[in-house]
């Protein structure tokens, strides 16, 4: 080992010094080990740490494995990721200021009062949205609250533009839908102000142009208190506000999306402003060397109600304690929690299914002809629903609002725990009635709104506490400076009828008592194909209940038997949607 030290290879392979020091280090890189072994064979102290190694590692081989405590399908309480979900948030998005046009004249070794040439300001940055397949929440956005793009740089001197604020890109879940709560243009609101002064008698004008319209211009930087009256004195008349170009591409007003696909490109939500104009701009012959230059526009503000529409592929709806979480973590890479006691899971987790793990051959083939083959799903591990859900018991109408956003409804049953039959029909109870409730709710809300309806209501007493925030100046005046227009009431989302989701049942734990679990099965398992063929009445209560390939397929989520079965079945139930669709 002494021929060692003087080497580089102490420092390029530490190991082999530590290897004559007594602990054993099984994991040791193997070519370093046969380095060891080559160079270490002349030597007697190397031979000796060889035997010594190999003698720990004997022992070692004859030590008890630790006991196992827990698995990834039956861990301990506190082995779990931490959830972080959230289906529905609220959005302010601004877009980029425009920067300010500049006042600049040319100077030069020989012309020392030249002609203008201040340049045009940059416009704000634009917000864009796009919904990509792999988010499944909108925790992130929810916590940012205000989205703001940057605005535009000014304009500089020898006709130099100012750089465009950099775009946003918001990006949010496939099955996001995006309403407009507010909005507050301040483009708009100039040209209606505009509108308004023209549609003045000439009598009626104000005398001096007033606070609103002074705000738009900048001043020469090098004008006199003095000059500077002669100066606001010749500036032009009201300029007519400018929107950016790419306006157009933004959607209607009010904001509508229902962004149920992913997005290979964003799309507009808000423009930036357009920036202010260099004073070349306003060169005329009466004044040819103008010393002012306009304000860039302001960016518009939009509030936006952000709500998944569609949770996951899958939903599990089952009884608390029925081994939904289990069944998640067996089937996809979720890490739920898994305790045995009701209502372990108090919010929805979401769980990626792989079926294709890009390594050659898909682990299961799914996808329709002409289009890319499906290579995952998702699962929604949804907290346990008990009875009388409905009428809001163990936050029952919170989870049933989730059962409501998956597009596939797959009933866990525990098969150890009584009559599945009756577990079956009373969750499917719960579900039908909460869909009753809904529709009776969404009918009651339109007629109010029918009879609500005032129309010599003015806008302002539908004002919202969000808009009677008042800004005082400095004498205690109040002024209004881009106060939010009123809160747009937002209908409810028009969902599909849970009944009418496809659906099938995986009765679970078949691992227990073998003699209650089979009987229960078979009970199950011809209560589900009179239910497909029609001889019985559909669970929901509803008589255009989906019936179409029900099945009932059992697993023992802890031992992973099933699964596969399970992740194919549900994979053909969502490739017969796209085709159907
Ligand atoms: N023997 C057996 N036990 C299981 C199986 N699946 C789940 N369990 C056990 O059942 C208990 C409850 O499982 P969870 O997966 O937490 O049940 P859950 O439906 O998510 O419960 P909540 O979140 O409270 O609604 C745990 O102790 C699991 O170990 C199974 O297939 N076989
Ligand atoms: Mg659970």
């Amino acid at each position: 080992m002494n021929q060692l030290s003087g080497t580089l290879l102490p420092f390029l392979y530490p190991c082999l010094l530590r290897s004559a020091a007594p602990s054993v280090r099984p994991q040791a890189p193997r070519v370093a080990s046969s380095i060891r072994r080559h160079l270490c064979s002349s030597s007697r102290r190397g031979q000796s740490s060889l035997a010594e190694s190999n003698d720990a590692k004997r022992a070692a081989a004859h030590e008890p494995p630790p006991p196992v405590t827990s698995t990834r399908l039956n861990p301990a309480p506190d082995d779990y990721g931490r959830n972080v979900f959230v289906d529905k948030c609220t959005l302010t998005v601004h877009a980029g200021t425009g920067g300010n046009g500049c006042v600049s004249f040319l100077r030069d070794a020989h012309i020392s009062d030249g002609p203008p040439n201040g340049g045009d300001g940059g416009s704000g940055g634009n917000i864009w949205i796009q919904a990509v397949a792999g988010q499944t929440s909108l925790h992130k956005l929810a916590r940012r609250g205000i989205v703001k793009a940057p605005r535009g740089i000014g304009g500089q001197g020898k006709s130099q533009g100012g750089r465009k604020g950099e775009d946003i890109c918001i990006q949010v879940p496939v099955g996001t839908v995006v309403r407009e709560v507010w909005r507050s243009d301040p483009v708009a609101d100039e040209e209606a102000r505009l509108e308004e002064l023209r549609a003045m008698s000439d009598e009626d004008l104000p005398s001096t142009p007033d606070d609103g319209l002074r705000n738009k211009w900048i001043l020469y930087a090098g004008v006199t208190p003095n000059e500077a009256k002669d100066v606001a004195a010749r500036l032009p008349g009201p300029v007519k506000p400018r929107r950016s170009h790419l306006a157009v591409l933004q959607p209607r007003t009010p904001i509508n999306l229902d962004l149920n696909k992913a997005m290979d490109k964003p799309m507009l939500v808000a423009a930036g402003a357009v920036g202010g104009l260099g004073n070349p701009h306003f060169a005329s012959k009466e004044d040819p060397k103008p010393k002012y230059a306009t304000k860039g526009e302001l960016g518009a503000r939009i509030k936006l109600e952000l709500e998944l529409k569609l949770l996951a592929d899958v939903g599990l709806v089952g009884l608390p304690n029925a081994g939904k979480s289990t069944l998640t973590r067996a089937i996809s890479n979720s890490r739920t929690r898994i305790g045995d006691w009701a209502f372990t899971t108090l919010a929805p987790t979401i769980g990626t299914v792989v079926l294709d793990n890009n390594e050659g051959r898909p682990l299961v083939r799914s996808g329709i002809e002409g289009q890319p083959p499906r290579v995952n799903f998702t699962v929604a591990d949804i907290p346990g629903l008990i009875e009388d859900a409905h009428l809001d018991k163990g936050l029952g109408l919170e989870f049933l609002r989730h059962v409501e956003r998956a597009r596939v409804l797959a009933f866990v049953i525990d098969l150890s725990a009584g009559d599945a039959v009756v577990a079956l029909q009373n969750l499917w109870k719960e579900v039908g009635e909460y869909e009753n409730l809904r529709n009776r709710e969404l009918n009651e809300q339109s007629q109010k709104a029918l009879i609500d309806w005032n129309p010599f209501e003015s806008l302002s007493s539908s004002s919202t506490t969000d808009q009677n925030q008042q800004v005082y100046d400095d004498a205690g005046e109040s002024i209004s400076i881009f106060p939010p227009p009123p809160t747009r009431n937002l209908e409810p989302l028009k969902l599909p009828p849970i009944s009418a989701k496809p659906w099938f049942v995986i009765p679970t734990k078949a691992d227990k008592d073998a003699n209650v679990t089979q009987r229960e099965f078979t009970k199950l398992a011809e209560y589900i194909r009179q239910v497909e063929a029609g001889t019985v009445a559909h669970p929901s209560g509803n008589r255009n209940g989906w019936r179409n390939r029900v099945a009932a397929l059992p697993v023992s989520a802890i031992n992973s038997q099933g699964i596969d079965k399970v992740i194919r079945f549900t994979a053909g139930v969502l490739d017969s949607l796209m085709v159907s669709r």
